[in-house]
């Protein structure tokens, strides 16, 4: 155990964490930190919500000098919400030393970032496509930065922009330090490291799973057509707190928040053709509790700490075992329980054997859930509702009421009709979804190619040669051919509309 104070760190660092309400740090902190500040290339790996944005945040704020008005420090993440939210971080990390951090992404008026970047930010964190932007314009000038941090990096490579994160390095001083960080790091990371590195150390935490312990991980076997009943029935039975399904496709994501709207969750979609507005919107609502569940593709697999999620849902599987790792992710963050469930068609039993074998963790087979389970899964949380009324609330303006009617009615039929009336009881209404084809395994140019999904000439890690990624589905969308331009501004389109 290291406790924050033993790190050697400055006294703003401390007080930040302080504020933080940190005093341990976790394994992947502890390791890195002090490589990190002594200046050292990283490669940090560790299971997904144990604070790598610490990790690398620390080392990274303590080296700025708040008299040098340049950039110094560069984070590149995949999408814009995590660029965001690693913005966040950071200035919560550098209040003690009043450092300026600034999120530059795509989606958002340009121009009131270039003011923003007039503001002299010591820290920039962004996505590969406006950091860019702003290095072309010459509204962004990277002279200055000795620390470049690649979050999620494999992610990045597997969106096709290795060539964007080397045209922004190029403007950076060689004599940098470089960080990258991720809780999967499949063999194609080496190239950056290759690239972009000086003698990395590598330094990964140890655990026998590549998944935390503290998530329940399940998977159903079933039909295409029974995964939207099974997923109600669940929700019914297990009443999540607050939940991501994730679907493959955007229209996927999207049929599937209406059908549970029609149903009566309190759910919302989240995808790359949504404006960044709305992106952000649905996002706050999440995390305020505004809607229960999240329907996502896997733009929210990656990074994103949301706090009160204790299940994820995967309604359609993975396209390759890391995006299961990441997805799952999701909840079970910094020491709390988690559920997740995946939803296997038989013919995706293969991905499910890849993703076991890439996690080394088995997932537990889970029975489809009946009707007759969601009803009383309905009353189970009624009647918690009403045990805890009795034991903790105040009836008195309700007990006259009451012994009217116990005067009038049987005690047991009367405690009936009060959780009948209270029950939420499974809605049968019919919902219309398009019916998904089988996941193909990702390979030779990402989910264009869904024909020959066997899992012989799987790549170890489920990926293709070119390891790209979309998350949608051009097929779905109007606009675009499914065998057209792969160029990476396509790819970032797709990414971030
Ligand atoms: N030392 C610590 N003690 C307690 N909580 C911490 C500590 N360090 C970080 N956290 C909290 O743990 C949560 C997860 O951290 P973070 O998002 O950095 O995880 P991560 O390892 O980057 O996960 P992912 O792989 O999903 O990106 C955050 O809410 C963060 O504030
Ligand atoms: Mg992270």
């Amino acid at each position: 155990m290291t406790l924050f104070s033993e790190l050697g760190l400055d006294s703003s660092t401390m007080k930040s964490i302080e504020k933080m309400g940190f005093e341990e740090a976790t394994p992947i902190q502890a390791q890195t930190i002090p490589l990190g500040l002594e200046g050292k290339d990283l490669i940090g790996q560790a299971q997904t919500g144990t604070g790598k944005t610490v990790a690398f945040g620390i080392p990274l704020m303590e080296k700025i000098d708040l008299k040098d008005e340049n950039v110094q420090g560069i984070i590149i993440a995949p999408t814009r919400e995590l660029a965001i939210q690693v913005s966040e971080e950071l200035f919560k990390i550098g209040y003690g030393k009043r450092a300026r951090v600034l999120a530059v992404y795509g989606g958002q008026d340009i121009d009131r970032q270039i003011r923003a970047l007039k503001k002299k930010p010591h820290i920039i964190v962004g996505t590969p496509g406006r950091l860019l932007d702003h290095i072309k314009r010459k509204t962004l000038r990277l002279g200055g930065v000795s620390t470049v941090v690649l979050d999620e990096a494999d992610e990045m490579l597997n969106m096709g922009f290795i060539e964007d994160i080397e045209s922004i390095l190029s403007t950076v001083p060689e004599e940098r330090q470089t960080l990258l960080f991720s809780a999967t790091m499949p063999e194609p990371i080496r190239k950056i490291a290759e690239r972009f590195m000086k003698d990395p150390t590598i330094v990964r935490v140890k655990t026998k799973e590549m998944t935390v312990s503290n998530i329940e991980q399940y998977y159903l076997e079933l039909r295409e057509g029974e995964k939207f009943e099974s997923l109600a029935r669940l929700f019914d039975i297990q009443t999540p707190e607050l939940a991501i399904v994730f679907g493959r496709t955007k229209r996927r994501v999207d049929e599937l928040s209406s059908a549970l709207n029609l149903r009566g969750y309190m759910a919302e979609g989240i995808h790359g053709d949504l404006s960044q507005a709305k992106r952000l919107s649905v996002l706050k609502k999440f995390k305020e509790g505004n809607i229960d569940v999240l329907v996502a593709t896997d733009v929210a697999a990656r990074g994103l700490d949301i706090s009160g999620v204790t299940h994820v849902y995967n309604f359609d599987i993975p396209q390759d075992p890391e995006s299961y790792v990441h997805r799952i992710g999701r909840t079970g963050r910094a020491g709390k329980h988690g559920v997740a469930i995946t939803f296997v068609t038989p013919r995706e039993r293969g991905q499910l054997q890849a993703v076991e074998h890439t996690t080394k963790k088995r997932m537990e087979r889970m029975k489809t859930p009946t009707l007759t389970e969601a009803l009383e899964g309905q009353q189970k949380a009624v009647s918690e509702k009403i045990i805890n009324a009795v034991e903790n609330e105040d009836l008195s303006l309700y007990l006259p009421q009451a012994e009217e009617l116990l005067q009038k009615h049987n005690a047991v039929d009367l405690v009936a009709a009060v959780l009948k009336s209270m029950t939420k009881e499974p809605d049968t209404t019919p919902v219309k979804l398009t019916e998904e084809s089988p996941m193909p395994m990702r390979r030779g140019g990402g989910d264009r190619n869904r024909s020959g999904s066997g899992s012989n000439n799987r790549s170890r890690n489920g990926r293709g040669p070119t390891g790209r990624k979309d998350y949608g589905n051009k097929r779905n969308n109007n606009n675009r051919k499914p065998g057209g331009n792969r160029g990476s501004s396509q790819r970032r389109e797709q990414y971030n509309k």
